[in-house]
């Protein structure tokens, strides 16, 4: 007998040796998809009708910073470089361990309620973001902000405390939690020290999360310095491969687009957090073109200002016609592609994906909505129509996270009232 089995869907495989199957049945045992298709196994501890709804892969959520859930709404309508220095560091030297906790898991509820199952994070006080990942049933690649600030001590802790983290989470979680190497950004870090994290991760089998050319102004800083952008100076140090996670590349020459397609690095797109920082427009039009795998991020609660992948893809597909004055950049299934497929390719998690053999990592979205109706194309529905909150049911590792939108894996209540508590008191902190 199965575990679960999902009936009477549209299934979305997003499998591009398979197609949809209008009215189909997902199977799930131990964890991973065991069959898909019209003649399945019948009975299973949980069955599922999901007439009306669609089931497709959960959605990865490439960059974030989840216990920035207390900073949602907290300085707004600032540029990149005033709002973190000004704001958002001198608030974070306030964070405590138990913060972190609070803020993380009204992240892993908010992803759990809009259809993210896996998500990767930079960020500080990460044993308690683990914590909150292994509580909820996320599956997350994390790690521990490394900011070096050309300070050799601050860097030499930060490392230190960097490589614990990796070590003593890596497959954490029953394997949901990978833990990485996050070097905050070329212009915060030094080319000495991002060759010595590189090293480390090497070392580890772990790979890198990094900002890159996320502004203008970092470009500016990066040619003054070194007499070269950010990528190229990642490039002559050795740092990038397909176990780099690039976060923004906003700023990035045709050059440096050949620079992350050879080095097979992968790009997290956060379009929102782009735009609310005014960081500039990504060509992700020509970075696709070209074969780079980019994904989709949301960033911190603090520039986006949620967690929900459904307006990133809607924001995505639109930003791009605008930029490049064409309505047929970025089409609603590939979009669906960078949320799901190039994300898990990013955090290699044998996820995105309904096939048979794959990690059970879906959701069920309910599609009987007067804004989803009628429904001549789902792509187009999911990418322009629907929202987080049309999420019915989330599913990770073929365990049930959310059923007919009740989560069932937290408190709801108590998660939002303590995380409300903490964001006011830690608010308090910073104006005393
Ligand atoms: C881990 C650190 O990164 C900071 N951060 C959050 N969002 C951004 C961003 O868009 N660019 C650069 N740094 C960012 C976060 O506040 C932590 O200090
Ligand atoms: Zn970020």
């Amino acid at each position: 007998m199965a575990d679960i089995i999902i009936k009477n869907a549209y299934v979305l495989t997003m499998d591009p040796d398979a197609g949809d199957i209008k009215k189909g049945t997902v199977v799930i045992e131990d964890g991973k998809i065991t069959e898909i298709g019209v003649k399945t196994k019948e009975s299973a501890d949980t069955v599922i009708d999901a007439k009306g709804s669609v089931v497709m892969p959960g959605l990865v959520n490439t960059h974030t910073h989840a216990a920035m859930t207390l900073f949602r709404g907290y300085a707004d309508d600032l540029q990149l470089a005033e709002w973190l220095e000004k704001h958002i560091w001198p608030a974070e030297a306030q964070l405590t361990a138990e913060d972190v906790y609070r803020g993380s898991l009204l992240a892993c509820l908010e992803m759990i309620r809009s259809g993210t199952t896996s998500f990767a994070d930079m960020y500080f006080f990460m044993d308690e973001t683990a914590k909150a990942v292994e509580a909820s049933g996320l599956r997350a690649s994390l790690s521990h902000g490394l900011i070096e600030l050309w300070n050799e001590e601050k860097g030499e802790n930060d490392l230190k405390e960097g490589k614990r983290f990796v070590r003593a989470w890596q497959g954490a979680a029953k394997g949901r939690i990978k833990t990485m190497y996050g070097p905050h950004a070329p212009n915060t870090c030094s080319d000495e020290f991002l060759a010595k994290v590189k090293e480390a991760a090497r070392q580890d089998g772990a790979g890198l999360h990094i900002h890159v050319l996320e502004t203008e102004a970092e470009l500016l800083a990066m040619k003054e310095r070194y007499g070269k952008c950010s990528v190229h100076m990642l490039d002559d140090i050795g740092f990038f491969g397909p176990d780099v996670l690039a976060a923004h590349c906003v700023w990035l020459s045709d050059g440096d687009i050949e620079v992350l397609r050879e080095k097979g690095v992968n790009v997290s797109h956060n379009p929102i957090s782009n735009m609310k920082l005014a960081s500039g427009t990504a060509p992700v039009y020509k970075m696709l073109e070209r074969g780079v795998n980019v994904s989709l991020g949301t960033d911190g609660c603090a520039s986006n200002n949620n967690l929900d992948l459904f307006e990133e893809m809607k924001t995505a597909a639109l930003l791009h016609k605008l930029s490049t004055c064409n309505p047929t950049a970025l089409p609603a299934r590939q979009v669906l592609q960078m949320a799901t497929v190039n994300g898990a390719k990013a955090l290699g998690t044998e996820t995105g994906m309904l096939k048979t053999g794959m990690k059970a990592d879906m959701i069920i979205v309910d599609m009987k909505k007067p804004h989803l109706t009628p429904c001549f194309d789902v792509p187009s529905h999911l990418v322009y129509s629907a929202g987080g909150s049309d999420v019915r049911t989330t599913i990770v590792d073929g365990k049930i996270l959310m059923q007919d939108y009740r989560v069932m894996v937290l408190d709801e209540q108590k998660v939002i009232e303590e995380a409300q508590k903490a964001a006011e008191e830690l608010v308090a902190r910073v104006n005393s």
